[in-house]
């Protein structure tokens, strides 16, 4: 299946990608919103599972595609010194920025904050993530994943760990702009340091307020192809079937993986 005509490329993101109608429909916490609240729930588990149990560690990590969203940064935060976000919009930095510097205003995270720290084994330390969290996150930076230098005009040496969530496939109109923007991030990583990715599958559209984004419909294996090509060993990979109701997007399945970049 093909990827819908009307691809949202990042003139749309720029003008059209509301930050709060995002959060509000995807990561409202005990909402009506069940879809949300259940992959949420699926990737903080999976997260938790790669960050805390898996043991993926090292001293900067940096996250890339991060919208207005710190969740995917609540277990990684436990086993790196340094975190840079970054996004293409202005809007979701900025989003993200007030979380940042809990100023007024800033998207209440302390549901999905307490939800992980009782994975990680104590719920009650849910204010003290928040600040470490605060406190490792030292850059967001504009990214832009269709560039060789994705960070430009920024320039930063190649972390221990990329994190990317739900990007890619939102950014990439077809599969060799994602093969494109895989080898691109990718000089992000040191040799042998690990690649975190979430992705949903099957997907060919979702909704932020009214307004339809586009997303590149992938499987399973060109997701794996992509990554050998780029260079990567998957060390593990796990897929869940959404069975929740379809009403924001029409996603067929979410992948967790990690993978390892092969030395040159
Ligand atoms: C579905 S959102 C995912 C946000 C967040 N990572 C999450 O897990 O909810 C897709 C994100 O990709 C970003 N994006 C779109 N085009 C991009 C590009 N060319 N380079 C980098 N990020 C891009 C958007 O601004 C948006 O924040």
């Amino acid at each position: 299946m093909e990827s819908p005509a009307s691809f949202t490329g990042g003139e749309a993101y720029q003008k059209d990608f509301d930050p709060a109608a995002y959060l509000k429909t995807y990561y409202s916490f005990g909402s009506s919103h069940c879809q949300g609240n259940e992959i949420l729930e699926l990737n903080l588990r999976s997260l938790f599972k790669i960050f805390i149990s898996g043991g993926v560690k090292g001293d900067t990590l940096i996250d890339i595609g991060s919208g207005p969203t710190i969740y995917q940064l609540l277990s990684a935060c436990e086993n790196f010194k340094e975190i840079i976000a970054s996004d293409y919009t202005d809007r979701n930095r900025q989003e993200l920025e007030k979380w940042l510097k809990n100023e007024p205003g800033a998207f209440d995270w302390t549901p999905v904050v307490k939800y992980v720290c009782e994975l990680e084994g104590d719920r009650e330390k849910w204010a003290e993530k928040e600040e470490k969290l605060r406190k490792k996150v030292k850059q967001v930076l504009k990214c832009d994943v269709s560039k060789s230098n994705i960070l430009a005009p920024a320039s930063l040496p190649q972390a221990d760990c990329l994190l990317s969530a739900l990007c890619l496939e939102a950014a990439c109109k077809d599969l060799n702009s994602y093969r494109a923007a895989l080898k691109n991030i990718s000089s992000l990583l040191k040799p042998g340091g690990h690649l975190v990715m979430v992705i949903v599958l099957k997907e060919t559209y979702y909704m932020v307020g009214q307004r339809r984004f586009s997303c590149l419909y992938l499987e399973r294996e060109s997701v794996e192809e992509a990554l050998r090509e780029a260079g990567y060993d998957v060390q593990c990979m796990e897929v869940t079937p959404n069975r929740s109701q379809r009403t924001f997007s029409d996603f067929e399945a979410v992948l967790s993986l990690v993978a390892c970049k092969r030395p040159a």
